[in-house]
């Protein structure tokens, strides 16, 4: 019966959905934005914060499933909160993800490329930025071996990323020079990354991957001053050398406000193939036991599976694929997305709630 609800009303039947992450009511805590009827249709903006998240998705459903039991259609937006001050670095980009580490070799490429791949494959317009310059592994591991084009477009010259598994990849380390000498590439990367943020056409994204060189440098300083990261991923394997590295790049984010969506531990149990035995090579809890003494969400853990490294080679990120390592991934992929909604939402429900303290 159309003609028996308003506006008023049906925002009030949508405080009967609850934000599985937040304390509160989908209203209150203002993630409903505007409720607008027109003829049949409820026109509602939503404060959701990530595309593709699962608990967001199931958000919607519930906001579609009370419209409906208002004999209404539902036309659904979503508006994120986005950080105070947004910079016109990056136009058209929605979220950038950093994925860092405290030292190499922990998986971080590994992971950037797979959590772009498993965006992508959930639906996401995505981009990858390779700014690791001493390691460029994006590209064999996306299966990109052509470099980027360089197009005129509007009087200017633009950089086309190549694209494979609907991923665009850009990487610093193919733009200046392989065989350059690891420490000039250094200093040439530093020199040109914040021209090449402006100069690459992503062409609207909803994700950029930014797959961070290891450790603090200049390279992730330059980032982190110069890029609108909304949040950082950090990679560590489970062994406390590892963990002690990580919990100096958390610093680093802390100085530039840079909020830390979670930890992921790589390489945690192996299972060997010819006994089904599980082995904890690398030891095991270090990424949980970091993530709480730094109060930082837990993503949870990868196995320690040659079939990452063989994917990997093949240019096949393995969260594309089959069995329980794939679906590990894609878990992970679905929490990190998971962590950017609830980053927005819950700053949303700050500037609401509590309107004079600035949005961080
Ligand atoms: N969970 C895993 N199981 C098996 N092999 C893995 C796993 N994660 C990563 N690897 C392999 O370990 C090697 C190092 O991984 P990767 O290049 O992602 O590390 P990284 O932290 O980015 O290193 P760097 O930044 O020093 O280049 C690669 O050969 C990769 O295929």
């Amino acid at each position: 019966m159309t003609d028996t609800i308003d506006s008023n009303d049906l925002r009030d039947r949508l405080r009967s959905i609850d934000d599985p992450d937040l304390d509160g009511d989908i209203v209150t805590t203002g993630i409903v934005r505007e409720v607008a009827i027109v003829d049949t249709t409820a026109h509602i903006d939503l404060s959701l914060g990530a595309v593709h998240s699962p608990t967001e998705q199931r958000i919607a459903d519930e906001v579609r499933r009370v419209v409906g039991e208002a004999n209404l259609d539902a036309s659904l937006t979503a508006t994120p909160e986005r950080k105070a001050g947004a910079t016109d670095v990056l136009p058209g980009v929605d979220v950038v993800i950093a994925v860092a580490s405290g030292k190499g070799g922990v998986g971080k490429s590994t992971v950037a490329a797979n959590l772009a791949a498993g965006l992508s494959d959930r639906g996401a317009k995505v981009g990858l930025f390779d700014a690791d310059v001493y390691g460029p592994n994006a590209p064999r591991m996306l299966g990109i071996d052509s470099t980027p084009e360089v197009e005129q477009r509007d009087g200017e010259d633009r950089i086309i990323p190549p694209e494979n598994h609907g991923v665009k990849l850009t990487s610093v380390g193919s733009l200046v020079g392989e065989n350059e000498p690891v420490i000039w590439r250094g200093a040439m990367a530093h020199g040109t990354l914040t021209d090449l943020f402006d100069d690459v056409a992503w062409d609207g994204l909803d994700y950029l991957i930014l797959d961070l060189p290891p450790g603090t440098g200049d390279i992730q300083m330059t980032v982190l001053q110069n890029l609108p990261v909304t949040g950082a991923l950090v990679v560590t394997t489970p062994q406390s050398v590892a963990t002690d590295d990580t919990g100096r790049s958390m610093r680093a984010f802390g100085k530039f406000d840079t909020p830390v969506l979670g930890v992921v531990e790589n390489m945690r149990t192996f299972v060997c193939p010819d006994c089904g035995s599980a082995h904890d090579v690398f030891g095991a809890g270090g990424g949980e036991a970091l993530a709480e003494e730094t109060e930082l969400p837990y993503l949870g853990a990868l196995p320690l599976d040659p079939q990452v490294r063989v994917d990997g080679d093949d240019g096949k990120p393995i969260v594309l694929g089959e069995g329980e390592t794939a679906a590990t991934f894609r878990d992970l992929v679905g929490r990190v997305a998971d962590n950017v909604g609830l980053l927005r939402r819950h700053r949303r429900m700050k500037n609401v709630m509590q309107p004079d303290e600035v949005s961080a």
